[in-house]
């Protein structure tokens, strides 16, 4: 299912533009660099375009959102949208400051994304233009269980018919949606949730993989999750080894994501249409 996805990235090494927050700036760096793309972070509203006009793919993370990276990410996806670029919107922490929000609106207003990729709680703020929020994670009423599973799914695809955008709902169990297809992806682990960066790091895999898939950024937004799901798993299982805690974690993840491959990817997938 997965096929040549993992391998066309490693062999077209897509160039990844992020604008993207300074907390995980180089976790996301490093992994786009592990999932065999490459990285540049670049954010100056005088350079932005003419990055953005040589990537395979442009990634806007508003984690740190400020009034100059706005109007780079603006600029950035207009450039994107007129190069036909998949463009990833990963909205850190939407829902938590009427600026945030506001930001959040223009964007989805003025350019076209390939992908939103969230939380539950930022998705259904960008969904719904309100709803309750924790910050940077998901609240734990929002969150996506096997009673509520089939609900989120419906969710999801219509947001993704509304928007046009493949729509990606993090958490212990993930979604990935367009509007005629669900994936319940069931891999990663709940250690992931103690790092920050690991909702981030996977907006900037999504990248590396949609741009060198561009034909197909469903599947290769779905590889993605299973990817990182399946890294989450590994470096746990290495981390026991090891004794470790969060911060050997956070080194482990990043070293099962550059030893990933098709095979890994395949055999260790849990993925469910439904
Ligand atoms: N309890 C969990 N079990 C398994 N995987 C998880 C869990 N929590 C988060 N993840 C994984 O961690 C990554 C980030 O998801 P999430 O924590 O929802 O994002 P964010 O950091 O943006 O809030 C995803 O790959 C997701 O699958
Ligand atoms: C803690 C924090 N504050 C602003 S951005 C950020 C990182 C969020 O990362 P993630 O969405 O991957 O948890
Ligand atoms: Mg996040």
């Amino acid at each position: 299912m997965f096929e040549q996805i993992i391998t066309n990235v490693r062999n077209n090494v897509p160039l990844v533009h992020a604008i993207t927050n300074y907390v995980t700036v180089n976790d996301c760096a490093n992994i786009i660099l592990a999932s065999g793309g490459s990285p540049i972070m670049a954010d100056d509203i005088n350079e932005v375009r003419d990055i953005t006009a040589i990537s395979s793919a442009l990634v806007l993370n508003m984690g740190t959102l400020n009034e100059r990276t706005a109007a780079s990410m603006t600029a950035a996806g207009k450039t994107a949208n007129k190069c036909g670029l998949p463009v990833v919107l990963d909205p850190v922490g939407a829902g938590a400051s009427a600026y945030r929000n506001k930001t959040a609106f223009q964007l989805l207003e003025e350019i076209t994304f390939s992908v939103i990729k969230g939380n539950i709680s930022e998705i259904k703020f960008l969904a719904a233009g309100e709803g309750r929020t924790s910050g940077v994670d998901a609240c734990e009423a929002d969150k996506v269980t096997e009673d509520n599973l089939k609900s989120v799914a419906d969710f999801a695809k219509a947001f993704s018919k509304k928007t046009g955008s493949v729509i990606v709902i993090t958490g212990a169990i993930d979604l990935v949606a367009d509007k005629d297809h669900v994936f319940a992806i069931r891999n990663g682990h709940s250690m992931m949730s103690k790092i920050t960066g690991t909702g981030c790091m996977l907006s900037a895999v999504a990248g590396s993989f949609v741009g060198a898939n561009p034909g197909d950024i469903f599947h290769a937004s779905a590889a993605a999750v299973c990817g990182m799901g399946v890294c989450g798993e590994l470096a746990y299982k290495r981390l026991c080894e090891l004794h470790g805690g969060t911060g050997t974690y956070r080194m482990l993840l990043i070293d099962e994501m550059s030893r990933l491959d098709e095979k890994m990817l395949e055999e260790g997938a849990k993925y469910e249409c439904i």
